[in-house]
């Protein structure tokens, strides 16, 4: 028997048709809610993400805001323009796309956002809000592909409460991040974050009733890794080239078999990746949303 899928462009959709009226009604009362992006270089991922993301503000009637620099901007470019996106009023919150190029000093550059504006939820002062207010609502943005991983999984009525998550990766999008928002009271998980250092891989994750599977390694979740019936979430990109089409593809970390073994199963591309960007939308019209409430 075959998994379940946990469609992630549906629940994305769904999603942004919840925004697209909490926007509208934002700017009955005069709010309007603005995205800014910073993308430095012409990476043609990042170039995609970027103009996904301001697509996404368009459908919903979200502004949007661009600042784009050459790959070899330095990092008093870079730092010059998100000062201007503190300052912009229109932006009310915003992002600096990932990776930045070689050589720039990310965490510098993360740490000069306006924790207010930060709608990647990546400040140190918003991260350190998800480890101080472990028991109550957090009332900053959320990382993005963390919220849309719980999202994902709640929305289609699977309970987290006391079950057993192995992470793979300890990216600062996802790995580092998930582990932060799973185990506060509210979804009460125990999480075991695993990495290139980690002995044994395979005996962790067969005991997992969730795999959160962000390495970036095509194929690394194997099928004699995985507890028939578990739920596995597949977040690792990588590229290859289809053999009948000779076109660049997208792989995940979960191998075919392993999905044909687990109870429920995120495609990739289809899963993760369209409730990141919904997430982004949702942490830019929350944020909007608070400083009516005051
Ligand atoms: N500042 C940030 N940078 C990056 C983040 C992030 O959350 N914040 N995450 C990723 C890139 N990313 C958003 O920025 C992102 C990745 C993938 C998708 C997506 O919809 N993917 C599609 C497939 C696309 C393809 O074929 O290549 C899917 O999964 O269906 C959206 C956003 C790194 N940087």
């Amino acid at each position: 028997m075959s998994a379940q899928i946990l469609d992630g462009k549906s629940v994305a959709s769904a999603i942004k048709g919840e925004l697209k009226e909490r926007v509208t009604a934002l700017r009955e009362r005069g709010v309007v809610p603005g995205l800014g992006t910073l993308l430095v270089g012409d990476d043609p991922g990042s170039q995609w993400y970027v103009a996904g993301k301001h697509r996404d503000c368009a459908e919903v009637g979200i502004a949007s805001i661009r600042e784009d620099l050459p790959g070899d901007a330095t990092q008093e470019d870079i730092e010059a323009a998100v000062r201007r996106l503190n300052e912009d009023p229109a932006c009310t919150g915003y992002i600096v796309q990932l990776p930045l190029p070689k050589g720039i000093d990310t965490n510098r550059v993360l740490e000069l956002v306006d924790p207010d504006k930060d709608a990647d939820g990546l400040h140190p002062t918003n991260l350190g809000r998800l480890v101080l207010r472990v028991n109550e609502e957090v009332t900053s943005s959320l990382p993005c592909t963390p919220r849309g991983i719980i999202e994902l999984v709640e929305r289609h009525g699977i309970k987290l409460a006391g079950k057993e998550i192995v992470v793979l990766g300890r990216g600062v999008t996802v790995g580092r991040p998930i582990g932060l928002l799973l185990t506060r009271r509210a979804v009460n998980a125990t999480v075991t974050l695993t990495h290139t250092g980690t002995q044994d891989l395979a005996a962790l994750v067969r005991r997992a009733d969730v795999v959160v599977a962000a390495a970036g390694v095509k194929g690394i979740v194997s099928g004699d890794m995985v507890k028939p019936g578990a739920v596995l979430i597949d977040v690792g990109v990588s590229r290859e080239t289809d053999p009948e089409t000779g076109k660049s593809r997208v792989v995940g970390d979960v191998s075919p078999e392993a999905a044909e073994i687990a109870g429920w199963v995120s495609p990739n591309p289809g899963g993760v990746g369209p409730m990141t960007r919904a997430m982004l939308l949702s942490n830019v019209v929350d944020s909007a949303e608070r400083t009516l409430a005051g």
